[in-house]
């Protein structure tokens, strides 16, 4: 049987989500590990007054593809942008790329989605549900296509706690929904939403676990495989140890909590934390495709691309070792030195909130006024808490993933394919991995030098001294209050100040006697 790399030998692969995180490591690996792979076509569009030419040469000389460029220079050549919004009718491929694409697309990974736990229903179901049924369409007219590939995440139905790798009813039709939301304005939708999305936490998995099911019911003759990762972090080998460009899910977390900003979060010490590195699930993505294209399997296959099964690791580990790594590694201009600490209890945590969060964003915004500039410190910690307790609901529980497929397809594979296309998350050494999650957010996403450590460390050290020496002050503060109101206070500090006055006389007159 052919390997993974002579499978896509020659092959046209069409990507969507291809400028996010987990795309851009799929098209760097699909060009560094299978090099006689034809075109990489990636739907792509216009953002943020940037053009969809200028945002892939913009993406191409990301550091992600150093390797890559190193290999073959000319690696860009392969890949071929085409205009296209997601949400717009069509997903608004002009008709000459429509064709381009129908007549010679073999595979097709669905990346796209809005992964935004705030995202209203509407435009949630527009990205995830209505483009996935318009991208199936599309494919159902490519008479080469082999294989589908849609990434969907393990918390689809996380309103169950054991998930089999299946694709379960849907709370609600999807086509009924479609339909409904279609007359109705933004306001009512949102009143609704909240009944709509029932016990799911919020809109984005509550698409994703429709889309899944578009994806079955609409897929027809189609050769399907779903993924579904749990918690994507930073790479765990490849390209290199530790890539990370965003703030989603963890990442923000750590990096809030190496700047010193976050101090306390609600989880479960105890709680799996299911991180996946997205390295591994780009090597099970691609490895789907490739079985799915060779075995045609005539249901739609899911992936449950997770670690808490087979290797599992506590959100109390993480913060152990997220908090060593930041020690020895520290941040840029910290705004407290990093110690944060989990707590399931919801009163410990909103008095941390209380005293370790609004008390210091308090004092440093009024030293920024008297300073003469403007405060910001409480309106940061206002975001962060609207982004942790969205995360919430996801450090706090415990679920149990089926990942048997992950086993099977990893049982399929050549040795030579599992070494270079490895998801064996068992040979993962997690306080490694976490040491380098966190250098990788320092580098690669804050832009931080490495050569700068040195002076991070005597910042910490000046934070240290600024808090010993607050510390005493405000003690002195509190006994000058206390010693003025009370006359057992006064009893007890003039005892104190007589007995240290006795013992500092004891001294000197024993060393006076003994010379
Ligand atoms: C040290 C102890 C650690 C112990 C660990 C304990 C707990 C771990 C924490 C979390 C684990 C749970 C993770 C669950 C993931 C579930 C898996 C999935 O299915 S994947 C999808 C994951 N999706 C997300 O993570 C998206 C979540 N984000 C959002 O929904 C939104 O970004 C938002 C948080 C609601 C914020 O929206 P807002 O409009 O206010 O801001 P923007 O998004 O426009 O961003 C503005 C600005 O802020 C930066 N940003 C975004 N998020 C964070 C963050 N968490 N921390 C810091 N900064 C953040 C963003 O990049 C923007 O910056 P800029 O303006 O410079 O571009
Ligand atoms: N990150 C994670 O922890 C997890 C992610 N997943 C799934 O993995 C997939 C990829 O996630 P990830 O890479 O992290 O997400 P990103 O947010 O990094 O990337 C999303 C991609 O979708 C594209 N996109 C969004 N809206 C549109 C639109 N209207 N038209 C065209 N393209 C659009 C974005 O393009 P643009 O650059 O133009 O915005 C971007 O390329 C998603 O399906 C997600 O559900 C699953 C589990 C965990």
């Amino acid at each position: 049987m052919a390997s993974i790399a002579d499978y896509y030998a020659g092959k046209n692969v069409l990507i969507t989500g291809a400028t996010g995180f987990m795309g851009k490591v799929l098209v760097e690996k699909l060009l560094r590990s299978c090099p006689e792979v034809r075109a990489l076509y990636i739907l792509v569009r216009p953002k943020a007054g940037q053009s969809m030419q200028e945002r892939v040469s913009d993406m191409i000389k990301c550091k992600l593809f150093d390797r890559v460029r190193e290999d073959s220079p000319d690696f860009h050549q392969k890949i071929i942008p085409i205009s296209s919004e997601l949400i717009q009718p069509g997903l608004a491929i002009s008709p000459g790329d429509q064709e381009r694409l129908t007549s010679c697309v073999h595979i097709i990974f669905h990346c796209a989605a809005t992964i935004r736990f705030d995202e209203p229903l509407k435009h949630a179901l527009q990205l995830n549900v209505i483009a996935t049924q318009q991208l199936l369409s599309l494919a159902q007219k490519m008479p080469h296509l082999q294989a589908f590939i849609h990434i969907s995440t393990a918390y689809a139905n996380c309103n169950r706690r054991h998930i089999d790798e299946v694709i379960y009813p849907p709370p609600v039709e999807p086509r009924k929904l479609i339909d409904s939301l279609e007359w109705m304005d933004d306001s009512i939708v949102r009143e609704i939403t909240p009944r709509l999305i029932g016990d799911r936490p919020n809109t984005y998995t509550y698409t994703k676990a429709l889309a899944e099911c578009v994806v079955q019911k609409e897929s027809g003759k189609l050769s399907i495989g779903i993924i579904r990762p749990s918690i994507v972090g930073a790479s765990w080998k490849e390209p290199f140890p530790g890539w990370i460009d965003n703030f989603n899910g963890p990442s923000g977390v750590f990096i809030a909590a190496g700047k010193g900003i976050l101090r306390t979060m609600r989880a479960n010490n105890d709680a799996v934390a299911d991180l996946i590195p997205v390295d591994v699930v780009i090597n099970l993505t691609l490895a789907a495709g490739w079985y799915t294209a060779v075995h045609r399997p005539k249901a739609a296959l899911v992936y449950n691309c997770t670690t808490g099964g087979i290797n599992p690791f506590h959100w109390g580990e993480i913060e152990h070792h997220v908090m060593s790594s930041f020690k020895r590694n520290p941040l840029e201009q910290a705004f407290r030195r990093p110690n944060a600490n989990i707590t399931s209890n919801y009163l410990i945590n909103q008095y941390w909130i209380l005293v370790s969060h609004r008390f210091p964003a308090l004092i440093y915004d009024l030293y920024l006024r008297l300073s003469g500039q403007k405060p910001q410190m409480m309106q940061i910690f206002n975001r962060l808490h609207k982004a942790i307790g969205l995360l919430e609901y996801f450090s706090s529980r415990d679920w149990e993933w089926n990942s048997e497929n992950m086993t099977m397809l990893m049982g399929h594979l050549s040795p030579e394919d599992r070494k270079t296309f490895n998801f064996d998350v068992r040979q993962l050494c997690w306080p490694e991995y976490i040491e380098n999650y966190c250098i990788g957010t320092k580098k690669y996403v804050l832009n931080e030098d490495m050569s700068d450590i040195p002076a991070a460390r005597q910042h910490l050290r000046k934070l240290r001294n600024i808090r010993y020496t607050f510390n005493t002050l405000s003690l002195v503060f509190i006994w000058r209050v206390f010693i003025a109101r009370s006359q057992m206070a006064r009893n007890i500090w003039y005892f104190v100040v007589s007995l240290c006055f006795k013992f500092l006389s004891f001294v000197r007159a024993s060393s006076t006697l003994a010379n």
